[in-house]
C-alpha cells in the first residue's frame, strides 16, 4: 500500500489532499500543530486506510528528524511528501512590516520544508522508483506583487530548492515537483491577514478561486504519473485570475 506524508494537514490543500488520498487507498501520515484537527480527520480516515498523525512544528528539526525517524513499519517506505505547511503574514508593505513576521514566514515556509525534507529523504530513497517529493509553491515565487516580498522570496526558495534537489536525485527514481498554485480558497488569508475574517471573505467574493479539492486533485495526479515521468513546475491559476501591468511612479502635476 503506497504511503504519503502531509504536512499542514489540518486545513486547506492538506486537508483536501489528506481526504483524496485516501479515497484512493493510500496510508496517510498527516502532521499540523493543531492536535484537535488531526484527531478528527484520522477518526474519520482511519476507518479507510491506517492513519498516523503528529502534531509537529515544522520549524522544530529536532522533533521533525525525531518523529520521521521512528515512523511504524506499515507506514514504510515512504512513496511520496507533500511539502504543503506554509504561510504567508504581513500584506502590508516592507517598510510597515514587523521584522518577526518575515522570521516566520522563513521560519516555515524555508527551513520548516528542509527539516522534512531532509528527514524525509532516506524514508523515500527507499522507496525509489515512483516516489515523489511535491512542494507547495506559488505563482508568488514566480511573480512579484506589492506585499509579496518575503512570502514570494520563500515560494522561489522552494523551486529552486526542488529543482536543485532533482539534480542530486538524478538516478534514484525519487522525483521533485514545485506545485505553484495561484488564488485559492483556504485558511490563507485569514491567516495572513491575523484573524480578518471579512478581509478574507472580501478578497474571494465575486470571484471564482481554485479550492483545496482542485489542488489536492494535481497533487494526487503528480503522485501517481508513471514512475518515468517528472514535472518539474506546474503552475496553476484560477480562470479568473491573470497579470497586471506594471506599476509606474509618476510626478504629481
Ligand atoms: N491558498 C492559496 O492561495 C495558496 C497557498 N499556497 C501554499 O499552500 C500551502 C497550504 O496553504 P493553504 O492550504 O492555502 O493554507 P491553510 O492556512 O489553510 O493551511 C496551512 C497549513 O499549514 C500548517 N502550518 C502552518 N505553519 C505550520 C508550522 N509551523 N508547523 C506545522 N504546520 C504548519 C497549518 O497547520 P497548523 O496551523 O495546524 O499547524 C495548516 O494545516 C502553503 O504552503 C501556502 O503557502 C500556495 C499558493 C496559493
Ligand atoms: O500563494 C498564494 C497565492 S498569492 O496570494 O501569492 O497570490
Amino acid at each position: 500500500m503506497p504511503s504519503v506524508l502531509i504536512t499542514g494537514a489540518t486545513s486547506g490543500f492538506g486537508k483536501a489532499a489528506a481526504m483524496r488520498f485516501a479515497k484512493a487507498g493510500w496510508s496517510l501520515i498527516l502532521t499540523g500543530r493543531r492536535e484537535e484537527r488531526l484527531k478528527a480527520l484520522e477518526s474519520e480516515l482511519s476507518q479507510h486506510v491506517p492513519v498516523l498523525t503528529l502534531t509537529l512544528d515544522v520549524r522544530d528539526s529536532e522533533a521533525v528528524s525525531k518523529a520521521l525517524g521512528e515512523l511504524p513499519e506499515p507506514f514504510l517506505p515512504l512513496t511520496c511528501l507533500i511539502n504543503n505547511a506554509g504561510l504567508a503574514l504581513a500584506p502590508e508593505p516592507s517598510q510597515k512590516v514587523d521584522l518577526k513576521d518575515w522570521h516566520t514566514m522563513i521560519d516555515t515556509n524555508i527551513t520548516g520544508l528542509v527539516n522534512v525534507t531532509h528527514a524525509a529523504l532516506p524514508l523515500l530513497l527507499a522507496q525509489g522508483e515512483g516516489a515523489s517529493i511535491l512542494n507547495l509553491g506559488s505563482v508568488a515565487g514566480q511573480w512579484p506583487y506589492p506585499g509579496g516580498h518575503v512570502y514570494g522570496a520563500s515560494k522561489a526558495f522552494v523551486q529552486q530548492f526542488g529543482y536543485n534537489l532533482r539534480c542530486d536525485l538524478l538516478g534514484t527514481g525519487v522525483r521533485v515537483t514545485d506545485l505553484a498554485p495561484g488564488m485559492a480558497e483556504t485558511e490563507f488569508t485569514l491567516v495572513r491577514t491575523k484573524g480578518n475574517q471579512e478581509a478574507s471573505d472580501a478578497l474571494y467574493r465575486g470571484t471564482t478561486p481554485l479550492q483545496a479539492e482542485d489542488i489536492a486533485e494535481q497533487l494526487y495526479y503528480l503522485a501517481t504519473l508513471p514512475a518515468h515521468i517528472n514535472i518539474n513546475r506546474l503552475e496553476i491559476m484560477p480562470v479568473r485570475q491573470a497579470w497586471s501591468a506594471f506599476a509606474v511612479d509618476r510626478d504629481a502635476n
